[in-house]
């Protein structure tokens, strides 16, 4: 006989966040590929469930992994390291989660039989019964305030690079990066506005906010499913944060020019560019990840945009640039993405130290080549999902100083270069240049 429904699936959206969890806390792969591939079978609210297991153990992982190597009389190495990733996703529960206390236990101890532990059984229970006799009483949000961390939960070395760069804010942008980031939509100004949508999106019954700085972004208060939005799937509107939508017109572009986005993949930026511009030359977008840029083609299909889509390294011009020199060139980098750990807080675990030496160096490489195939008189957008100072600010300093026919263009009347970090916007931390080459 099968069991309830309800006991077996509430078990296995916990060992599903285990095993995602596991593959990204052992095996260093992405969240954005472990948590699907554990999730597929799970019906929409486990999935949802695992999800936010998932990212709330991430975003709070030394202080959950405190409280469970606390009670553990040695360590869960090797083999049984899956047992004490299972707890860590039973201690968030405990403190985070409105689900019933004893319900997070029973369904916690039942994962460890999924995850092939029966005989840990009695270990889980134990512990987490422990934990829950010495956790504070919840609030008046139904939750238990988890015991502060001296790094905010982050590695020490990101903590001392911020406290470097931004002596005076990097607390606040630690605290940021720990918290739930709202859902933005892209309206396609060239079939509606953003208030017309906004209204759109009222009856049914989805609140949204206009934003003071970007025409095309809506904030929504509560995040939904892409289906629930009117016009989704014919490009109507698109998901995207509103820092990353200011990249479409900070470029600067109009529909005459010949424009490269050379780190185009998934495409969201290429998206809004080819919203806003009818251009008479195909835009080219080159990636060298071909299965991101199928992504892109993806993208395109949904909202019928023509592009010249081109899988290669940008820096190896002989193999894929034909010699007609661009006019603006989107430079979307690879970066350490530490601006959008709101996100993706798998990041914060993933990312060495050394990973920003060679990060700064590829950009340097990127930008080097690339300066080659610009008109003079053309534009480069220089962009990243970084907030550290030397894939931003200090790599475009480099550069100006090694490219004497290259000027900056003031961002606004305000400030040369843009640094948008995530706590002040509601949008995620990125930072945009826009260099011009003399003619
Ligand atoms: C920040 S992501 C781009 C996001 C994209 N612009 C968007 O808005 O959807 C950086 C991209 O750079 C690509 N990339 C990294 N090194 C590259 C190289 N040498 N040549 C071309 N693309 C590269 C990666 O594959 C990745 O897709």
């Amino acid at each position: 006989m099968t069991k309830p429904q309800t006991k077996l699936s509430g078990a296995a959206s916990r060992a599903a966040a285990t095993r995602a969890l596991h593959r990204v806390l052992n095996d260093g792969e992405s969240l954005t590929n472990a948590l699907p591939a554990e999730t597929e079978q799970l019906d929409g609210n486990d999935k949802r469930l695992a999800q936010a297991i998932c990212y709330g153990v991430l975003r709070f992982l030394p202080t959950l992994n405190r409280l469970v190597a606390a009670k553990l009389n040695k360590p869960l190495k090797g083999k049984l390291s899956i047992l004490n990733t299972l707890l860590l996703v039973g201690a968030y529960q405990l403190y985070q989660l409105r689900t019933k206390d004893h319900a997070a236990v029973s369904a916690t101890v039942e994962a460890a039989k999924q995850l092939k532990r029966k005989n840990h059984t009695g270990l889980i229970n134990g512990i987490l019964r422990q934990l829950l006799r010495e956790a504070p009483a919840r609030d008046e949000q139904d939750q238990r305030t988890l015991p502060d961390d001296p790094l905010f939960n982050h590695p020490r070395w990101f903590v001392d690079a911020l406290q470097t760069d931004y002596p005076e804010r990097w607390q606040s942008i630690l605290t940021a990066n720990n918290q739930h980031p709202p859902m933005w939509l892209r309206v396609n100004e060239s079939r509606t506005s953003a208030a017309a949508y906004q209204k759109q999106l009222l009856e049914q019954e989805i609140i949204a906010h206009t934003d003071h700085e970007v025409s095309s972004a809506l904030r929504l208060d509560k995040a939904c499913s892409v289906e629930r939005l009117p016009g989704f799937s014919k490009g109507d509107v698109s998901v995207q944060d509103r820092s990353a939508q200011m990249a479409g017109f900070f470029l600067n572009a109009d529909a005459s020019h010949r424009v490269l986005d050379c780190c185009a993949a998934p495409g969201g930026k290429t998206l809004h560019l080819l919203e806003r511009h009818q251009f008479t030359t195909p835009l080219v977008a080159l990636d060298v990840d071909a299965q991101r840029l199928e992504r892109v083609r993806e993208n395109l299909a949904r909202q019928q945009q023509p592009a010249n889509i081109i899988c290669a390294d940008v820096a190896d011009l002989d193999a894929w640039w034909d010699g007609k020199p661009f006019d603006r060139i989107l430079l979307d980098a690879p970066c350490s993405a530490t601006g959008v750990i709101r996100r993706h807080p798998d990041i914060k675990w993933l990312r060495r130290r050394t990973d920003i030496e060679a990060l700064v160096s590829l950009q340097a490489t990127i930008m080097d080549t690339i300066w080659q195939t610009l008109a003079d008189g053309g534009e480069l957008l220089y962009a990243t999902c970084s907030v550290l100072k030397q894939e931003n600010q200090t790599q475009v300093e480099h550069f100006l100083s090694r490219h004497q026919d290259a000027n900056l263009l003031p961002i606004s009347e305000q400030s040369a270069t843009l640094q948008l970090f995530p706590e002040t916007s509601g949008g995620d931390g990125f930072f945009y240049a826009r260099l011009r080459k003399q003619s």
